[in-house]
């Protein structure tokens, strides 16, 4: 797939803080590329520095298999903050100095506003807007020069859950009309439901990058509770995983390889053990996250 960002050895020092140090990404076309991290990990720095409004203290990136320019800009739509919209003019109306500013014909504004479902509004005035109402204008003003690329700096912040329900729908179109997204966010929930890809900064440092959909891969693990005098030798005896630890009243099987629950069910019936309860369990992006964070406490990149 083609690359649409690489980013070499990218750094950026801000006098003795170092926001970010030597990042290294790639982000290919149609991916929803999620930038996680807490607060203070260099999220919108990076941000900055590929939207061209930072100048980086080392390294390199490049739009498009070139260096950032006037055309590669326009490829790309952004929302870093909320934008400035003027209170007293309707969706349109702001829309239509968006478009006078990025040389956009008018009847592109009929389309984003229809777009961002924000149609039914779009002679509203901008200050009786709801803030997830503000932020689908945001994404309307950016999707103005039908972009290839979108860049979203936390679109939920703030948001009430609808709102942020309602947002990640729009990103999820947005990308299944076939542009690539990256999104800034430090919500795990968020990066698990809407992105294909994400990668974890610590400090500026990239600690993680990988593929969504192999978050909780190999770490599947089973809740089984059991009438049995010794249930954990049974399970550990079973070959069917690699650890078994009790909890309370129930054992948790962590599973080998591509082996399941009907086969535990199946097992334990064949010793003549009725499971009373048994419950799959994936591991969470959260867990993960946590996991990474807290294994990269000195803050060596991986
Ligand atoms: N203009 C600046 N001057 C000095 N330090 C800065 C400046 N901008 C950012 N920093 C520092 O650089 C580091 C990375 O900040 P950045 O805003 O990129 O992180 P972030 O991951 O986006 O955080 P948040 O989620 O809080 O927005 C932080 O330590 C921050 O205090």
């Amino acid at each position: 797939m083609e690359t649409v960002l690489s980013i070499k050895g990218l750094s950026k020092q801000y006098g003795k803080v170092r926001a970010l140090d030597n990042l290294n990404l790639e982000v290919k076309k149609g991916d929803v590329f999620g930038i996680l991290g807490p607060n203070g990990s260099g999220k919108t720095t990076t941000l900055g520095i590929i939207l061209s409004v930072i100048n980086q203290t080392s390294g390199q990136f490049e739009w498009f298999g070139e260096k950032a320019n006037k055309d590669t800009r326009k490829r790309i739509g952004a929302i870093l903050e909320h934008p400035i919209f003027y209170p007293y003019l309707t969706a349109v109306q702001n829309l239509k100095i968006v478009c006078d500013i990025k040389e956009v014909p008018y009847d592109r504004v009929d389309q984003v506003l229809t777009q961002v479902g924000l149609d039914e509004r779009k002679d509203t005035k901008f200050k009786t807007f709801s803030l997830g109402m503000k932020q689908r204008l945001s994404i309307a003003s950016a999707l103005l020069c039908n972009p290839t690329v979108m860049i979203l700096d936390e679109p939920t912040n703030g948001l009430d859950p609808q709102g942020i329900a309602e947002i990640r729908e729009l990103i999820i179109e947005i990308a299944n009309s076939g542009k690539t997204i990256i999104i800034a966010s430090h919500l795990l929930d968020e990066v698990q439901k809407v992105c294909s890809h994400f990668c974890v900064l610590q400090r500026g440092k990239l600690i993680y990058n990988g593929l969504v959909e192999d978050v909780g891969k190999g770490s599947v693990s089973v809740e089984v509770k059991a009438d049995h005098d010794d249930l954990q030798t049974v399970l550990e005896e079973s070959g069917l995983g690699t650890k078994v630890k009790r909890e309370l009243d129930k054992y948790i099987m962590t599973m080998e390889g591509d082996h399941s629950a009907a086969e535990v069910n199946a097992y334990l019936f064949k010793k003549g053990i009725v499971a009373k309860h048994l419950l799959v369990q994936s591991k969470s992006l959260e867990k993960q996250f946590l996991e990474i964070l807290a294994g990269n406490k000195e803050g060596g990149a991986q």
